[in-house]
């Protein structure tokens, strides 16, 4: 650098006031030499004269000059300005250290090399600068140092001389020429900065040890910064590599800029900010779903998980950072932390797509009934269907095509009637599991010659569990051996009193095979169709349930959908289900083509991309994108709910379930082997009833616990109880794939214990049968001494010698106790598998019949 900048002897004499000749002689003892007036002085050279002029200068006295610096400037100002006059302009620095070192020091930096102001060529051109003379130091043919401080030099105050840079702006001290050529400084055009130098200057104790040079930082407005490329220009490389390393300023380059802002004021400021902090968090807003996580709460919050579980824990909560907290617990917590919320409403893709609002009274209109016939097998379901149809289909509808679709419409009086063609409460419970409820009648059809049986109580309860109106078709009337008020009378057992007996059940005599009565049930459905006040919108989006679902070969997907509320029109998007598709071409139970299907019209469709299943919902949608999204996500909901063992009611998890809000009314299914088992533990259960839960019974029978009964309790989330009767192996089975909870007692009292029990949460099982498997009695022998012997076949699993056993005869209980013996041939056997003959002897059983079931089982230890 110093080879670039040439700073000849005549200039730094001139800038000093000195002659050319005293300045080689104040360097002469340190680098001899010839030089001359011309000769470019080296760095080295320039510190010594620098730190001699600047010696020059030194106060004789601190008192004095302490003293001088309290006066207010404007006394002192003449006097000191006189008084330093003659002295050299260098500050009153009594350092020794004349070293050619020196400059390496970040404080020699900050040594006044600056006679700028005198030099003809840098004084001039360069722009005022803060340390620009005043005109009274002009006078005095040279600047004041640094204005400011009229006090005099003080010491470690450098650039008294005149044109420096006035340290209150911390310019690094510059050499005349060298800053511009550099551009290491912007010099020009930068202002003048008056806050520092008008600062009222307090006294400042410097212990300044000898040959050093300090940097007075204590202002808070240095630019430090600079002095970095000061040092590396002004540092001779050999005193670079002195030492631990180069000790930059810039360690302490997170200072602020000179002049910007003093120390006093960042903390204000940042006290500032953190009020400003405060008062945005004490505004805080969130929005909280209906459960949420606690560390994610902690994030809305702007808090520390551990914050948030202290919170908790002080409302009683115990929760960790990964437990799920509801709504109001979250509430609480952002109450206690002073943070308003809301609660967050999340919009599904569902109710986007779907406006399942509900209808404004002014837009409802009247619609026809649905209607379901339920019956015991052969009672003649099937025939009064068609009975209904014949009379007002193919008779009235000229030249219309009776389609079986799955439902049809009649008309009687004008008013139409939707009647489902599937009988039988099997597809009817079916689609109820499957969330459809879409019949308001349910015809109930008693052959007069047979009475109540096992299938028309099924069909009763059903339909009660549904909440459907029942209507009772006394069918075959024709028979000679009909007997309408033995019905009646079994009815009344059932809870259906009929109307002339002074109860609310329509009892109408029918012969669907001499179409007689046809007429007076069509009306009495009319008339309970006029209780219900059935009503629809038609003028909205369609909504309704699959009642059929096929693959034709060459229609592909088709699909009877009876409309429930609005209107379905060809052309619509429907999503039924997981299934998506376009209405191409709808046509109605008569074959027709129509555009319009509105509300309780039965209606086949061809357009979904798959077949639904029956008892699916669909709605007629206006987005079809969304709608395929729907779909997607309902697919993978299913798939999910599949993984996921379905959650039905069963003893061992009621009390949660209780204690969740998930059970309110808890459905059982009473299965005894007489009837007044079922009534008495119908009584006994039901008077269990408590605040929280109702227990219902929905259906008693007589009988083994069969198929029907599962269906039922998977449609109602009912539990099975079996009084000495028990389940088939396939029922069993069934009722184990679909989570059918069924309970089997020999005891009335011992069910009523356990329910109530399981009811408070206390019912602790600890040992449960485990069924080992079954066998039949193919053959007896009674043997003296010993008693009988059963000769049998193990039809499933296995039978084992220590098991327990029950023998069933047509599926009722008819004893329990433990086998005796097991052989195989003449030989004793450990157990027997399925599908071999064995001989079983029983402890104190001999009454063994051809055709019984012995069924072997072990108590085992249950374990939640
Ligand atoms: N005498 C007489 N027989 C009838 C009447 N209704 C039906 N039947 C007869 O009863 C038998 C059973 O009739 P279905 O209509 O098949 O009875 P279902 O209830 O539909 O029977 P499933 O479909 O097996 O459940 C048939 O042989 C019919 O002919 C009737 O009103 N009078």
């Amino acid at each position: 650098m110093s080879n670039i900048i040439k700073y000849r002897v005549h200039e730094v004499g001139k800038d000093f006031e000195r002659t050319s000749k005293e300045i080689i002689e104040t360097i002469a003892p340190y680098y001899p030499g010839n030089k001359n007036h011309m000769t470019s002085l080296e760095d080295a050279e320039l510190d010594i004269v620098f730190e001699k002029f600047t010696q020059d200068n030194a106060v004789e006295s601190f008192e004095k000059y302490f003293a001088d610096t309290e006066k207010p400037p404007e006394e002192k100002k003449p006097a000191p300005a006189a008084q330093a006059a003659p002295q050299a302009p260098a500050a009153a620095q009594p350092q020794t250290q004349a070293a050619p070192q020196a400059p390496a020091s970040p404080q020699a930096q900050a040594v006044p090399q600056a006679p700028a102001a005198p030099r003809p060529q840098a004084g001039p051109q360069r722009p005022p600068m803060q340390g620009a003379p005043r005109p009274a130091q002009q006078g005095q043919g040279r600047p004041m140092q640094q204005g400011q401080r009229p006090g005099g030099p003080r010491p470690g105050q450098q650039g008294q001389r005149p044109g420096q840079p006035m340290q209150g702006q911390n310019r690094p001290p510059m050499r005349p020429g060298q800053a511009p050529a550099q551009g290491q400084r912007p010099m020009g055009g930068q202002p003048p900065r008056p806050a520092q130098p008008q600062r009222p200057q307090q006294p400042r104790v410097q212990t300044r040890r000898e040959g050093s040079q300090i940097v007075d930082t204590r202002g808070s407005n240095v630019d430090l910064s600079r002095y970095d490329e000061r040092i590396d220009a002004l540092v001779p490389d050999r005193v670079k590599n002195v030492g631990p390393g180069k000790q930059k300023f810039k360690k302490n380059n997170n200072r602020r800029p000179a002049g910007v802002r003093p120390k006093v004021e960042t903390e204000a400021e940042k006290l500032k900010r953190l009020e400003l902090e405060k008062a945005r968090k004490a505004t805080l807003k969130i929005t909280i779903p209906d459960e949420i996580v606690v560390s994610e709460l902690a994030t809305r919050l702007k808090k520390t998980n551990a914050d948030v579980v202290k919170k908790l824990m002080l409302l009683g909560v115990m929760a960790n950072a990964n437990q799920v907290v509801d709504f109001d617990t979250a509430a609480l917590v952002c109450e206690e932390f002073k943070v308003k919320y809301e609660r967050e409403i999340v919009v599904t893709i569902e109710e986007r797509l779907i406006d399942d609002s509900d209808d404004a009274d002014e837009n409802l209109e009247p619609r026809s009934p649905v209607v379901v016939v339920m019956g015991h097998v052969d009672h003649g379901k099937t025939s009064l269907l068609d009975a209904i149809r014949d009379a007002h289909v193919t008779a009235t509808e000229a030249g219309g095509i009776t389609q079986h679709i799955g439902a049809y419409k009649v008309n009687k009086n004008g008013r139409d009637i939707t009647f489902l063609d599937t009988p039988g409460h099997a597809a009817f419970t079916a689609m109820r599991a499957r969330g459809a409820n879409i019949t308001d009648i349910a015809i109930l059809v008693v052959a007069a010659d047979d009475g109540i049986m096992p299938q028309t109580v099924e069909a009763i309860n059903h339909a009660k569990a549904a909440g459907v109106s029942i209507i009772v078709a006394i069918n075959k009337m024709d028979k000679p051996e009909a007997n309408p008020e033995r019905v009646k009378q079994a009815l009344t057992e059932h809870g259906l009193v009929p109307e002339e007996w002074g109860g609310d059940v329509i009892c109408v005599p029918v012969s669907a095979l001499k179409h007689e009565g046809i007429e007076e049930l069509l009306e009495m459905v009319l008339l309970t169709a006029d209780m219900l006040d059935l009503k629809a919108n038609p003028n909205r989006a369609a909504k309704g349930t699959v009642v059929e679902a096929k693959l034709d070969k060459g229609r592909g997907p088709v699909a009877t959908l009876l409309v429930q509320n609005g209107t379905l029109h060809a052309g619509d998007v429907i999503i039924a289900g997981t299934v998506v598709g376009r209405v191409r071409a709808m046509t109605d139970d008569k074959g027709r083509k129509i555009t319009d299907a509105p509300p309780s019209t039965p209606v086949e469709i061809i357009g979904l991309s798959d077949v639904p299943a029956a008892g699916d919902i669909f709605h007629a949608v206006a987005d079809e994108k969304m709608a395929r999204e729907l779909a997607e996500q309902r697919r993978q909901e299913e798939k999910e709910k599949q993984f996921k063992s379905t959650q039905k009611v069963s003893l061992d998890d009621l009390f949660s379930q209780i204690q969740q809000g998930e059970i309110k009314d808890l459905n059982i299914i009473v299965k005894a082997d007489v009837q007044g088992s079922v009534e008495a533990v119908k009584t006994s259960l039901e008077r269990l009833s408590n605040d929280e839960v109702r227990v219902r019974v929905i259906h008693g029978g007589v009988g083994a616990i069969t198929d029907s009964d599962l269906m039922l309790a998977n449609a109602s989330n009912a539990i099975i109880v079996g009084f000495n009767v028990r389940p088939d192996a396939q029922t069993r089975e069934n009722a184990h794939a679909q989570n059918v909870d069924i309970r089997t007692y020999r005891v009335i009292y011992e069910c009523i214990e356990e329910i109530e029990t399981a009811m408070k949460g206390m019912l602790a099982p600890k040992y449960r049968e485990n069924v080992l498997g079954h066998a039949e009695v193919r053959q007896t022998f009674k043997v003296s001494g010993i008693g009988t012997i059963a000769g049998c076949y193990v039809t499933d699993g296995k039978i084992v010698r220590n098991a327990k056993v029950r023998v069933l005869r047509d599926s009722v209980v008819i004893a329990e106790t433990e086998l005796d013996s097991l052989k195989r041939f003449k030989d004793d056997a450990k157990e027997v598998a399925q599908g071999y003959e064995c001989g079983m002897g029983l402890v104190r059983y001999n009454d063994i019949k051809e055709g019984d079931v012995i069924e072997a089982y072990v108590m085992e230890e249950y374990r939640e």
